[in-house]
């Protein structure tokens, strides 16, 4: 029961790519490729995140280079685990998120993907577009990997909280008794990585050592986290429609300077997390982290300065490696697909119930 899940995130970075074996209810992460980005299609990438001249057609054309990257990853980690296309039943490719507008007015996310072209350059089937069935019985469309973390992580005496801190961060509670739940909190590494790009030229702050080298700044902070979107209760979801360089810069004086900026939006992560835990969660103890945010041990550190009384550490030790969560989580829910099982929570998203996710393309 070999399954290749691919994904693409709001970091707008690269491809993560995972093969997988589901046997019963086992699983297992066989092996894992990461394809990076050139700075040409990040570039168009993030472009299309607004509206531009001839969207559609470079919209179009973005999906393609992408599916090629994404046949790309297939090879690689066919010839890892020396599978051949055959024995994969399907690839579950979430695409790169564009544009998420599920307010009831709207109701579409578009993630960019040619499953077509991926099912003919690598022969196996494909499922993608996962969110807009959740969007169609009026649900969020995000965040989907609650379902998985339920299936992987959940213990039948403790209160889980699982931390996906990616562009954006979201969030997933695992009670013992009641439903699952989760939602976005709000902008995990994305407007730090923005901001640490405009200033230092690198693409992301490593280890938060920059945030750290300067100084939180107490009116921004707090004009910031005045933004309604913090206090909306759930279900919610977000992305670059609403934190972007331009949201940040409209609270600016010009006066900052660039190291307090930085140490403020980190701060603004951690204060975001942390205050959705003790306004839902409040007697949840263990929490888990994934996606890279993981790794940035200044947030990770004023993470648990905040948070004293809660034991935090990475979904590694709960047997998934924190960078490969979410590509593991499109592996299941393509399996989902397949087996015509629904795959969305109706607690998190808001749908009006369980839906099965995702359009196929037959190998
Ligand atoms: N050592 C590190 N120190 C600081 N930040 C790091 C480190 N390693 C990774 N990151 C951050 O993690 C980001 C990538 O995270 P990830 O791949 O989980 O995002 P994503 O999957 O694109 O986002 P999303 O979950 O929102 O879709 C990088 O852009 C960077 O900001
Ligand atoms: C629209 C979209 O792509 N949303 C992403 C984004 O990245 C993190 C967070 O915002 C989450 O809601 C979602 O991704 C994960 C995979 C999800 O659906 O659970």
């Amino acid at each position: 029961m070999y399954y290749i899940g691919i994904m693409s995130g709001t970091s707008l970075d690269g491809v993560d790519a995972v093969l997988v074996n589901f046997s019963g209810s086992s699983f297992s992460l066989i092996d894992t490729c990461y394809v990076p980005y050139d700075p040409f299609l990040q570039a168009e990438l993030l472009g299309l995140n607004q509206s531009g001249e001839n969207e559609l057609h470079r919209a179009a054309l973005s999906g393609n280079r992408l599916s090629r990257l994404y046949a790309e990853a297939v090879v690689c980690l066919l010839e890892k685990a020396k599978v051949d296309s055959g024995g994969i039943v399907a690839i579950g490719c979430h695409g790169q998120t564009i544009r998420h507008c599920p307010q009831s007015e709207y109701m579409y996310s578009i993630q960019l993907v040619n499953g077509a072209l991926l099912a003919e350059l690598t022969d196996i089937t494909v499922v993608t577009d996962f969110r807009n069935r959740d969007i169609a019985a009026n649900g969020q469309g995000a965040p989907l990997v609650p379902a998985f973390h339920q299936q992987m992580f959940s213990h039948s005496d403790v209160h889980r909280l699982i931390i996906n801190i990616g562009g954006i961060a979201n969030i997933t509670s695992l009670p013992v008794k009641n439903s699952v739940s989760g939602f976005d909190c709000g902008p995990g590494n994305m407007l730090m990585d923005a901001w640490c790009l405009q200033h230092t030229g690198e693409r992301y702050d490593q280890n938060g050592l920059w945030a750290k080298s300067g100084k939180v700044i107490d009116y921004l902070l707090k004009d910031l986290l005045s933004f309604p979107y913090f206090s909306m209760p759930p279900p919610k979801s977000t992305g670059r429609e609403t934190f972007d360089l331009n949201w940040l810069l409209s609270y600016l004086t010009g006066k900052e300077a660039a190291q307090d900026v930085q140490s403020t939006l980190l701060q603004l992560t951690v204060q975001t997390i942390a205050d959705s835990i003790r306004a839902y969660y409040p007697t949840a103890r263990e929490l888990y982290l994934c996606g890279g945010g993981a790794h940035n041990e200044t947030l990770v550190a004023r993470l648990q300065q905040e948070l004293q009384d809660r034991e935090i550490r990475k979904t590694d030790v709960l047997g998934i490696d924190a960078d490969w969560v979410e590509a593991c989580a499109f592996a299941w829910l393509a399996r989902q697909s397949i087996e015509r099982t629904p795959g969305n929570l109706p607690a998190v998203t808001g749908a009006t119930g369980r839906r099965v996710l995702g359009a196929i393309y037959p190998a």
